[in-house]
């Protein structure tokens, strides 16, 4: 069967920083995918260039996205936006910037859906206690979680086969943000929808997602379903995160760093961008860039993964 989402060796670059150096990533249809690594790893650009939403200074140097097979960057204008329409859904961190602040959020909605019809029903399913005072307000007099709900509905409104989820708990109080996910994981199951869901959360991630996608100097560097991964991570770096994880952090609290700082590339990494960080380096890590190896039901992009660790 087709993957709903394939991306192979995607390279971005923002003038001279390289966010994306060759991500590779393949995502089956209702799977709920976790990107998880520290900021500046690449996953906002992952994101965006999903949805063909990358802004004008990125650059793409090389390499495809496919959703449902149809290359998105090699899309005209008209089909990308039917894509973007029909099959995608998109909510940010900033609830509030997915919205028109001139139009109340009832009228936004009926534009989205094409009719008025629906528009309390789609404003009820995000949990919205009072849809009708909801409908007839404008963003700024919504709460962030309630903002973000109304995102939600909108994104949803469509049964989108993807929705690209950046971080859109990360502006909210620790209680809305659990209920804000539940809304979007139990929407998500009920129509079939994949989600990718960029996160620095790796203990939510654990906890609700299938898959767990780990990106660092803008690759992939091991990604496969979410519970071994995490349990028995391959990589250097998948470890490095998850003993970072406070064993307080249970919930809802952000990783502590590691030691060191994640690169910011200005051109193809050389070898394995976490070398220097990596205790078990050797030196080929740090001269030829490791291959992809697919060992214990994940992909791992480590020269030491398939020496038998
Ligand atoms: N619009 C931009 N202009 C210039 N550089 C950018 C831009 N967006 C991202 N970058 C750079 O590209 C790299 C990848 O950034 P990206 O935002 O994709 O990572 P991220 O993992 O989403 O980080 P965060 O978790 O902080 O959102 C970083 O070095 C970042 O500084």
């Amino acid at each position: 069967m087709t993957p709903v989402l394939e991306v192979e060796d995607l390279t971005v670059s923002y003038g001279a920083v390289r966010a994306l150096d060759g991500a590779a990533l393949t995502v089956a249809r209702g799977e709920t995918v976790g990107v998880v690594g520290e900021s500046g790893s690449g996953k906002s650009t992952l994101g965006s260039a999903v949805g063909g939403l990358l802004p004008r200074s990125a650059r793409i140097d090389g390499g495809t996205v496919r959703i449902d097979g149809a290359d998105v960057h090699r899309l005209r204008p008209k089909e990308l936006r039917t894509v973007r329409r029909e099959r995608l859904g998109f909510v940010f961190q900033e609830p509030i910037g997915s919205l028109d602040p001139t139009m109340r959020v009832g009228k936004q909605m009926a534009l989205v859906l094409g009719s008025r019809d629906g528009v309390l029903e789609h404003l009820a399913r995000v949990r919205l206690t009072d849809p009708e005072r909801v409908a007839r307000s404008y963003p700024h007099q919504l709460s962030g979680g309630m903002a973000q709900r109304v995102a939600i509905a909108m994104a949803m409104a469509s049964s989108p086969d993807i929705l690209v989820a950046d971080e859109p708990t990360a502006a909210l109080d620790s209680q809305v943000r659990e209920d804000v996910l539940n809304v979007i994981f139990t929407l998500a199951a009920e129509a079939g929808t994949t989600i990718l869901w960029l996160s620095h959360d790796l203990p939510a991630v654990a906890k609700r997602c299938s898959h767990v996608v780990v990106m660092y100097g803008g690759r992939v560097v091991e990604s496969g379903a979410a519970a071994p991964v995490l349990a028995q991570p391959r990589h250097p770096y998948t470890a490095a995160l998850v003993r970072a994880v406070p064993a307080a952090a249970s919930d809802g609290q952000r990783l502590e760093p590691i030691p060191g700082q994640p690169p910011v590339l200005t051109g193809a990494s050389a070898g394995c961008a976490f070398s220097p960080r990596c205790l078990q380096a050797l030196e080929t890590c740090g001269t030829h860039r490791p291959p992809l190896v697919s060992v214990d039901e994940r992909d791992v992009l480590c020269h030491l993964a398939g020496a038998g660790r």
